[in-house]
């Protein structure tokens, strides 16, 4: 089943491009991830889902229901974490959990607690003292607090140190066992690696590639790094499917998309001293797709 599902959904501010025709699906308990460059469209399309802004066209549903129409219902079962936090300073930290715990009819109480000691969070700190990675943990909590069933985090690890990053995640990872579905989005692709089942990739407010994490980094392109005895030769690696070389006198580092046997040929001809073959990082993936902007 599909808890989110987006049809040609579109955002233009004024004459600015969002977010456009967007179609995708991200399915019950998945970790599905979001990535792409700063003003990709990341931020808009969340805020969209969360009915923050109006789409301009196109659709969405979550749990079944609309986006527009159907928002303050769909807000009881969503937790959201926004890409920078705004507070009213005077309060408290625990007098701000305690007042977003009152929009949901549940006692959120116990799992304030629970959330505040994972997160190392002293409730009776006046929020104008907190540093932003404190702030930030304010705003995880406060995601969190209803047990909500999706989880929508807009560059959620910004600002958290990295003990504080493998404790959120651990965290994550545990409501998701729990049921919760997740959409995260980030730019930063080795926790998206980490966390994530299914990825989209988004670059000028259009997906240019979804899969999952094996398909995205094993089935598409190995990495070679060869050394070798003897100079490389001019023309050497000018295959299909063959991108990204890097080249030296007696050494060469490529990505390659093919029949391994025609790589292996063209490398046979050399007297090789050194060869390691690898998966490619989701970055060096990502790259890829974001330099080319399409499936090729
Ligand atoms: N309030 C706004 N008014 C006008 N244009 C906007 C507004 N918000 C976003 N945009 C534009 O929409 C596009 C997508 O921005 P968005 O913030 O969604 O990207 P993002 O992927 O979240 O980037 P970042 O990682 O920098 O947050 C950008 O071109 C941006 O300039």
């Amino acid at each position: 089943m599909s808890v989110i599902v987006l049809e040609k959904l579109t955002k233009y501010y004024g004459k600015t491009r969002g977010i456009e025709d967007l179609t995708f699906d991200v399915k019950e308990g998945e970790i599905f991830g979001f990535i792409g460059p700063n003003g990709a469209g990341k931020s808009t399309t969340i805020r969209t889902l969360l009915s923050l802004i109006r789409p301009t066209s196109g659709k969405a549903t979550i749990f079944g229901m609309d986006i527009v129409k159907d928002a303050p219902e769909i807000a009881k079962n969503v937790g959201y974490l926004p890409s920078e936090v705004f507070y009213y300073d005077n309060m408290k930290v625990k007098e701000l959990l305690n007042y977003s715990a009152s929009f949901y009819k549940k006692d959120c109480s116990k799992r304030i607690k629970e959330l505040s000691e994972v997160m190392d969070l002293d409730l009776d700190r006046k929020i104008e003292d907190l540093s932003f990675g404190n702030k930030k943990k304010v705003g995880i909590v406060q995601g969190l607090l209803h047990e909500p069933k999706l989880i929508l985090l807009d560059e959620p690890t910004s600002g958290l140190d990295p003990l504080m990053q493998k404790k959120f995640f651990d965290l994550l990872e545990e409501e998701n066992k729990k049921g919760a579905t997740v959409l995260f989005s980030s730019h930063i692709l080795g926790e998206v690696q980490k966390l994530c089942h299914r990825v989209a990739i988004i670059k000028d407010g259009r997906i240019i590639r979804l899969d999952n994490i094996e398909n995205l980094r094993g089935e598409t392109y190995k990495r070679f790094n060869i050394e070798t005895e003897d100079k490389l030769y001019n023309g050497l690696l000018d295959l299909p499917g063959v991108d990204d070389v890097l080249k030296d006198e007696k050494s060469a580092s490529f990505l390659y998309k093919g029949d391994i046997n025609l790589v292996m040929k063209e490398l046979s001809g050399l007297k090789l001293k050194n060869i390691l073959i690898e998966e490619p990082s989701l970055e060096e993936v990502f790259m890829h797709y974001y330099e080319k902007g399409d499936e090729s």
